[in-house]
Formats: structure tokens, sequence, C-alpha cells
């Protein structure tokens, strides 16, 4: 397709080419994931916790779409975090990159193939709340999905019921037992009072918003934008996985805001972020008995 041509434009993409990548990976790696994690921008280092770690170039990935974004390495990093077994995407693809919201999201169905159940969406993003400053990190308790609601949405096109259904609801999709635990992490790590919880907006970028733009949606009572998340979100939402959100404020409102003051606020709070989602994992309730096999 034409690099330019439309985010909305590829609305199929058949169940055979989730399940060809799911099945190349299981016969690359024996780590059998029941986490993943998908790093924000400036946030790759989150996969540099994991041991035993399998390493695969996007580039390497039978039908895997490339990173072109700095700060997205463009890997796939499986390993054990805490008995947990992890997949780490170094690397997110966003729909200004000219990816399809289709292909944005494979990974999400890929991890679904693989038998992950709980998915950890980080971002970075701009604060519009007076309470929320650089270097702050919120808990996302709901998005608003600007793009889906004109219909740029990764379920447009023929639902694949095998995984899931055609009218998915969105409500409660950022998993309140997660954000209790941990906000009570937070508090146990020192760093309650970087935390809090707000509502996340996707644009769709990749300008940063004017002043005017930063206003109207302060107006309309978003903490925090961004230009990703919200379409994992709903595709992980529709086949079941159970989400949990991080937005890193990399700055506030559109105050002389650029890319690399973006990657260097998320240089500076990496560890933090690095000990809450590694806490988070270590604590959280698996149902499933995936487990890294032993060769
Ligand atoms: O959402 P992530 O991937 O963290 O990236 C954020 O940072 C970039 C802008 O600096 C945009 O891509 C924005 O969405
Ligand atoms: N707006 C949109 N995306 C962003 C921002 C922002 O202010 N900061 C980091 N990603």
């Amino acid at each position: 397709p034409h690099p330019r041509s439309f985010t909305g434009t590829s609305l199929t993409q058949n169940h055979d080419e989730y399940q060809k990548t799911a099945d190349w990976l299981m016969s690359q790696t024996r780590h059998r994931p029941q986490v993943a994690i998908i790093c924000g921008s400036g946030l790759g280092m989150l996969a540099d916790t994991l041991k035993c770690q399998d390493t695969f170039a996007y580039a390497d990935i039978p039908g895997f779409p490339q990173s072109t974004v700095q700060g997205h390495a463009g890997r796939l990093v499986f390993g054990e975090l805490k008995g947990k077994s992890c997949v780490c995407m170094q690397g997110r693809f966003h729909m200004y990159e000219g990816h399809s919201l289709l292909k944005t999201t494979f990974p999400v169905r890929v991890f679904k193939l693989l038998g992950v159940e709980t998915l950890i969406v980080t971002n970075a993003a701009g604060s519009l709340a007076d309470g929320l400053k650089p270097g702050d990190i919120m808990i996302i308790k709901d998005h608003v999905n600007f793009p889906g609601l004109v219909g740029l949405n990764p379920l447009s096109g023929p639902n694949d019921d095998k995984f899931g259904p055609r009218f998915p609801a969105m409500s409660g999709c950022y998993d309140k037992g997660l954000r209790c635990q941990a906000m009570e992490i937070a508090k146990e790590l020192g760093v309650a009072g970087l935390m809090q919880e707000g509502v996340y907006a996707m644009v769709g970028g990749p300008n940063f918003e004017s002043i005017a733009e930063a206003r109207l949606l302060h107006r309309l009572g978003v903490d925090a934008v961004g230009m990703s998340t919200a379409p994992e979100v709903v595709v992980a939402t529709h086949c079941g996985l159970r989400v949990f959100g991080l937005s890193l404020i990399t700055n506030k409102d559109t105050d002389s805001v650029n890319h690399e003051g973006v990657l260097e606020v998320g240089r500076l709070r990496s560890k933090t972020v690095q000990q809450l989602v590694t806490e988070l994992i270590s604590r959280m309730e698996i149902n499933n008995n995936n487990t890294t096999n032993a060769v």
C-alpha cells in the first residue's frame, strides 16, 4: 500500500496471519508468556528486568510491522519476571506512522494466541490536568479514543468472532483490581506523591496539540493526551485480555514540548516505572498456567 494511504484502509487481517506469527514465535522461544508489556516512548528499559531473555527484532518476525519512531527500538523481548513469563514490546506502532490500525494492534492478538492473559500498556503523555506535572505517573482509569469516535477503529470491518464479539463493551476496560494494587505498591515504594488516576485521550498526531486543542481537551475532562494506547486497549478488551495502563507525564500542555524532551523524562523516571511494573507483575494473580517450557 501507498505509505500515505489513510489509516482506516486495511480493514481485514486473516486469522491465520496472527496464528502464523504466534506459531513462529512459539517455535523460536520456550517462553509461554502470561503477561505482555508495551513500552511507551523512552520506556523501553522495562524489558531490562526480564531474565533468561529471548529477543527478536521486529524485522525478523513474520507478519510484524516495523518501528519507525526514535525511542522505540523495535524488539520483542521474552523473559521471566518474578516467576511470571512475560513478553515485552520495546517499541510500539502508531497510527501516524502510516500503519493501518489493524497493524498497530497486530501484536496484541498475537499475544492472545500465545496465551497472554494480562496486557500492561505504558506511554508518554502530555498533562492537561492541574495536578499532573512532568515526571508524574498517571494510572489510566479510562480513555477517550478520539480516532475511534469518528470510525478509525481497529475493530472496523468484518468482526473476527474467534477473538471477540461484534459490539464489545469498553466500560471497565482498565482493571480496577490492578489499579488499586498499583496504588498500594506506589505507597510502599514511597512514590505515591507522583501518582494519581486519570483519563487518557488518544489523538492522531504526529503534531503536538495546538494551544486551543489542548484547552478543548482539558474542558472535555481529559487529564493526559498522547498518540497511542487506545487502539491496543480496544483490541485487547475485545479478545478478553485484562488491561493495566500507565502514562508517564512528560510535559505540561503544549509548552515547548518536543520528542527529545519526552524521551528525557522517560530516562529520568525509568527506575520508578520499572519498579512499579515489576512489583505489579510479581503480585498479580494469573489464572492460566502458561509457563516457560523447560527445553
Ligand atoms: O504513546 P507513546 O508511544 O509513548 O509515544 C508518545 O510520545 C510520542 C511523542 O513524543 C508520541 O508517539 C506519543 O504517543
Ligand atoms: N501530546 C501528545 N502526545 C504526547 C504528548 C503531548 O503533549 N507528550 C507525549 N506524547
